[in-house]
């Protein structure tokens, strides 16, 4: 069931193949950086577009250069779900033709 929180062993499991992602208190992140701001931009609008498709939003902030991502499963009361690891999945996805590292 993707809404079921995961346990702390299944976060440590996932968390091993997405390189870059951490888990942030109750909260899976990452931070990429990108080569130009709006190069960062771009991505930000890219991620809201499948966010937006999945139906499961992370935070977002837009920095110089940088664009971080913080999420979990607010229907799961705040836990870590497999919905937040979908779209951990699906920005990794499309990173490389951003630029982003
Ligand atoms: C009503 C709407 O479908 C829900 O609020 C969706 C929207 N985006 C969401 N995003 C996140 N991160 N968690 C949710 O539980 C969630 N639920």
């Amino acid at each position: 069931m993707p809404t079921e929180p995961l346990s702390q062993k299944e976060i440590e499991d996932r968390l091993r193949e997405l390189p870059g992602w951490t888990l942030e208190g109750d909260r899976i992140a990452r931070a990429y950086r990108l080569p130009t701001h709006f190069a960062a931009a771009a991505m930000a609008v890219h991620i809201a577009r499948i966010q937006d498709e999945l139906n499961h939003h992370s935070d977002l902030t837009l920095g110089y250069n940088t664009l971080a991502l913080s999420v979990n499963s607010h229907d799961a009361g705040g836990a870590v779900t497999e919905k937040d690891f979908d779209l951990a999945q699906r920005v990794e996805q499309i990173a490389p033709a951003h630029g982003a590292r």
